[in-house]
């Protein structure tokens, strides 16, 4: 195997074959779906949360790359596959709704992230907002209009916890700080349409940076009836965003 171009995810710049544009989900087991649905897929590497494929659509070349859960190890990937040549991110990932009128198995196309996360405050201050970029934002609602999909356009809420940063109670300590005490409750009333984890600290890095990036999620569970999604119903909406990601990277490319 050739050594590393990079530290973390294993990859060379000779895998990258000209690769301009990646799709980034969370969940490194959602790497190889995604390249499949495109031409040639080829593993390239797996190492710790970072499982990387190349697969082409309209002849170019495309990395799947898993960030990983959160802001740091996402961190790690987009700057890691900016250094080889990766220009745009789209990110497709699951996610919790806030908003009643959301439903499990619709899709959200998010154009800014409020910012409860702080790896990206390393990147640009609290007063740099996480915006996602025009052109993949549009190319993702296109391809999810063309697909079907239930679809919601607008902001999101991602934490760098899981439980207290999106307010979770039915936790082992039953306890949630201060700070997030009530928070659902604003960021429902502020619109906000979902909680994820990484879209923080992706939109604020690429939006500072020159880079592009956008944002897609199927919805799992909906916070004002469910803590716990149905494993059947999780497979599909994954899937569904899955399509939609790959239509927008087609676009894009
Ligand atoms: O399905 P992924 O892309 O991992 O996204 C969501 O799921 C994880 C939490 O279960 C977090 O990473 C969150 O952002
Ligand atoms: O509620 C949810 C569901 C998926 N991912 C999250 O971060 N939150």
């Amino acid at each position: 195997m050739a050594q590393s171009d990079v530290f973390h995810l294993g990859l060379t710049n000779a895998d990258m074959q000209g690769a301009t544009l990646a799709i980034v989900p969370g969940d490194p087991e959602r790497v190889k779906k995604i390249a499949m649905l495109m031409d040639n897929p080829v593993h390239l590497a797996s190492h710790r949360e970072f499982t990387s494929w190349r697969a082409q659509v309209n002849g170019k070349s495309v990395i799947v790359c898993s960030t990983g859960i959160g802001g740091p190890s996402t961190s790690i990937a987009v700057e890691e596959l900016a250094q080889l040549g990766i220009r745009t991110f789209l990110r497709v990932g699951t996610t919790g709704a806030i908003q009643p009128h959301i439903n499990v198995g619709d899709v959200l196309v998010t154009t800014g992230s409020v910012r409860l996360d702080g790896a990206s405050l390393h990147f640009a201050p609290m007063e740099f907002p996480a915006v996602a970029d025009f052109e993949c934002t549009t190319a993702l609602v296109s391809a999810a209009r063309e697909s079907g999909a239930e679809l919601h356009v607008g902001i999101t809420a991602s934490s760098d916890t899981f439980y207290p940063g999106q307010e979770r109670y039915d936790t082992f300590s039953g306890r949630v700080v201060r700070r997030f005490q009530h928070s659902m409750e604003e960021w429902q009333q502020m619109g906000v349409m979902n909680y994820e984890m990484e879209s923080a600290t992706l939109l604020t890095m690429c939006a500072s940076q020159g880079l592009r990036a956008g944002m897609v999620a199927g919805v799992i569970v909906n916070r004002t009836q469910q803590e716990i999604p149905d494993a059947d119903m999780m497979k599909q909406t994954e899937s569904h965003a899955v399509k939609i990601v790959v239509e927008a990277a087609r676009r894009l490319v």
